[in-house]
């Protein structure tokens, strides 16, 4: 059988370190590369963790041989994450992205280069399976309850706020309730950002606290109701099955999709 070849970009990080591990043990993968410029090795084998691993390891992406990976990992950073979806891009590498912080123009800008090049590409605001179930329980409700507000709540490393999830959640809403401005058209707030962020009429509050890792809370109120949809992610493992279906069937595509329940 043939292996699907994958690089780990950010894998110094946390979610990158989960993930080098997840690769190296599925059966179906081979660890071709691994790159991270916060990295001082030049081989995986350098670091404790990863002492019995021969893998290259890349600190620059000119130095990648584009020719020997077929799906890039990314989970990197907000800055990062745009330059190295258009590098696999073009060299015919197919993306599978968790990093967020990509703005609406840099997503169409990787789309028609996805397109152009015809390379399938998943850019997917959360691995999670609670999560990607949650964002379509909350599209649901809320055509039934437009009255809501989601709160994100994330460990006190996070450098993205509100988090892709969230924003994600609040998109998939407005696509099925009309544009509606929540709350008191005549209040004030006595302290700035008392009412959080706005996405077209509903508010988002973000949360960062040592020990967390990453929770969303979806709450609606109506005449004399309300309903609270939530999910935990406990541990970093969750978001692994999420990236492995991905990175088996990404190739599969001819485009840069968005969310991983195109995928399942
Ligand atoms: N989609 C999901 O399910 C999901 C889950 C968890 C985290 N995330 C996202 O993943 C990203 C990373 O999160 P984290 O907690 O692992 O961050 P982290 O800060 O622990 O790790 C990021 C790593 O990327 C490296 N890096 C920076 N620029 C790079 C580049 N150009 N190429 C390669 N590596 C580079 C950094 O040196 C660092 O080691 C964040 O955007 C976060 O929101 C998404
Ligand atoms: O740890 C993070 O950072 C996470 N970010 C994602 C987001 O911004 O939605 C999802 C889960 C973890």
């Amino acid at each position: 059988m043939v292996m699907i070849k994958v690089l780990v970009a950010g894998f110094k990080g946390r979610m990158g370190n989960t993930t080098t591990k997840m690769v190296l043990e599925n059966t179906d993968f081979e660890l071709a590369g691994v790159y991270d410029p916060s990295a001082s090795e030049s081989n995986l084998s350098e670091l404790p963790d990863f002492e019995n691993e021969d893998v290259p390891v890349y600190t620059k992406a000119v130095d990648i041989d584009g020719s020997t990976i077929d799906v890039w990992i990314d989970f990197t950073s907000p800055v990062s994450v745009y330059e190295n979806v258009k590098f696999a891009l073009s060299h015919s590498i197919s993306p599978v992205i968790g990093t967020t912080g990509l703005t609406n123009d840099q997503v169409d800008e990787l789309k028609k280069i996805a397109k152009k090049n015809k390379v399938g590409g998943l850019i997917a605001p959360n691995f999670g399976i609670s999560a990607v179930l949650l964002m379509q329980f909350a599209q649901q409700a809320a055509k039934y309850l437009p009255d809501v507000e989601i709160i994100e709540m994330h460990h006190d490393k996070k450098l993205d706020a509100p988090s892709g999830t969230a924003l994600n959640t609040a998109k998939l809403i407005s696509e099925v309730r009309k544009q509606k401005i929540q709350g008191n058209p005549e209040e004030k707030e006595s302290l700035i950002g008392a009412r959080g962020a706005d996405y077209e009429g509903m508010r988002i509050h973000s949360v960062r606290l040592p020990g967390y890792v990453a929770h969303e809370q979806v709450l609606f109120g109506g005449q004399g109701e309300a309903l609270t949809i939530r999910q935990d992610s406990f541990d970093r493992i969750s978001f692994m099955s999420g990236v492995e279906v991905a990175v088996k069937k990404i190739r599969d595509y001819d485009e840069l999709l968005i969310g991983l329940e195109n995928l399942l």
